[in-house]
């Protein structure tokens, strides 16, 4: 566990990285047009600079402060994960600066975090990239459910741990009730039931709205793309505080500020956020879902499987890709992202691609990421769509994109001319588009819209020719 100065004072970090665990993660970066692995050293100092980037914003994201930076090339040393030289500079760094804590941008083992740990001055807390996460997902996690599945995601990470640190006679009566081993065990397997058993709140508010005709879009891609930032735009003010208030009403567990303000930080949203918006006047719920994390530790990804599984129940999902990216990082966190969906069985033609950020890059940037995008999209994707979300840059040309990708259908509804047949030209005015209106004897609406709304209207067509026959 790392030790904070006060509850006020954040953290002194020294960040340490090592380099070709930068370019483990970036292998697919690096190829060049001639296929080669490794790239130029400018492509090397890119990726240097994203991995140090990255780790830097993690940081950040937990709420501390980076004092320094130690960079390691070449192999991993196995006893203390830095060779012995930079161990020792990374000690005499963490007294010069006054630092409190060291992030080590990997995974450690505990052999690894033991020999590191007791080299630094007292009370120096070191550790992991994983740890690191699971403490930003702990301080963001609002709703009982969230704070379950950070709790899961520790001890995940802690039960290996436990076992290669525990001695012999320990590993042997690991399977006793009352052992540490067993106790982490045991809590796994009853907060996995308890997070099976309960089905998320949230997914139960957005299973009535679909019910009542509302369509679904997901804002997917990875963390910092402008996921919420595009979820505020969309969202139709006046309708805010509603889906709100019915969302709280019917989830015990959101205690999430529902208007929080978008800030520059990682991992802004840890759960679900539901909003209510219209598109050319079709109800929509538009959800944020968790950003996607380079090397995000397995367990965590499968904890937080229940908030990205949201755009597998999706009609349509926004894949939001930061466009003011690097080229090399732009490319692989798509790549990434598709990847994503596709586990998440979403099908090609419900993707809509949005370039955000383009108000950062020149026209010349902003059309090669679009012929890169293009290059890597499934067929039946839509074409992707600069945006700038922030300056609100082709906003209405996603709309419309979202819009012709929602489940449409036309309906030709008619009944006898009487006064009921007012009311249903005015419910299909209400949640269709509607086309045509042609009175005569009988009534005849046409108009399109979501099938299950067309379903409701036809069938109370139906109750009404039956009363008026
Ligand atoms: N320049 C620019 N910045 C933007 C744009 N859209 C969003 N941002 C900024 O990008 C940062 C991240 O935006 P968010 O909407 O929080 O990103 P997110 O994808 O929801 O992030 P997570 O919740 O961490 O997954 C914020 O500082 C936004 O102001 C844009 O079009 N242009």
């Amino acid at each position: 566990m790392s030790r904070s100065r006060t509850h006020n004072t954040p953290n002194r970090t020294v960040v340490a990285s090592r380099l070709d665990a930068a370019a483990k993660s970036n292998e697919t970066d690096d190829t060049d047009q001639t296929g080669q692995v490794g790239g130029t050293d400018q492509t090397d100092q890119t990726n240097q600079t994203d991995q140090t980037d990255e780790i830097a914003a993690l940081v950040r994201a937990a709420g501390d402060e980076v004092v320094a930076t130690i960079t390691q090339a070449g192999r991993e040393n196995p006893g203390s994960y830095l060779g012995h030289g930079k161990v020792d500079e990374l000690a005499e760094t963490v007294a010069a600066t006054d630092a409190n804590r060291v992030v080590v941008d990997d995974e450690l083992t505990p052999s690894q975090h033991h020999t590191l740990e007791s080299a630094m001055p007292a009370d120096t807390a070191v550790l992991d990239r994983h740890r690191l996460v699971l403490e930003i997902f702990e301080a963001g996690a609002g709703s009982r459910r969230a704070k379950l599945q950070v709790e899961l995601a520790q001890l995940r990470y802690d039960l290996p741990r436990l076992i290669e640190s525990a001695d012999e006679g320990l590993l042997n009566k690991q399977t006793e009730k009352g052992s540490p081993v067993y106790d982490v065990r045991d809590r796994i397997d009853r907060l996995e039931r308890k997070l099976e058993e309960r089905p998320e709140p949230a997914a139960r508010f957005r299973e009535r709205r679909r019910e009542e005709g509302f369509d679904l879009v997901t804002c997917a891609g990875y963390t910092n793309a402008g996921k919420s930032t595009l979820l505020h735009r969309l969202a139709d003010e006046l309708s805010i505080s509603d889906a709100n208030s019915s969302s709280k009403s019917n989830d015990d567990s959101s205690d999430k500020d529902a208007t929080a303000a978008v800030r520059d930080r990682l991992f802004e949203t840890l759960e679900t956020t539901t909003r209510r918006a219209t598109i050319d006047g079709r109800p929509v719920l538009v959800t944020d879902t968790v950003g996607f994390v380079d090397d995000l530790p397995h367990d965590l990804v499968e904890s937080f499987s229940a908030t990205l599984s949201e755009a597998g129940a999706a009609d349509v999902v926004v894949l939001v890709v930061d466009a003011s990216d690097p080229e090399s990082r732009f490319r692989a966190r798509l790549e990434v992202a598709l990847d994503v969906l596709d586990a998440q069985t979403v099908a090609d033609d419900r993707i809509v691609p949005a370039l955000n950020k383009v108000d950062c890059l020149s026209a010349d940037e902003s059309a090669r990421r679009l012929t890169i995008a293009a290059a890597h999209l499934p067929d039946a994707a839509a074409d992707p769509i600069p945006v700038s979300v922030l300056e609100g840059t082709n906003l209405s040309r996603l709309c419309e994109t979202i819009l012709e990708r929602l489940p449409t259908e036309t309906a030709n509804l008619r009944v006898p001319n009487c006064d009921d047949a007012m009311a249903l030209v005015s419910r299909a005015y209400d949640r269709t588009s509607v086309e045509t209106v042609d009175y005569d004897d009988t009534v005849t609406i046409r108009c399109r819209g979501p099938p299950r709304i067309l379903e409701q209207l036809r069938a109370r067509a139906d109750r009404i020719t039956a009363e008026h026959r």
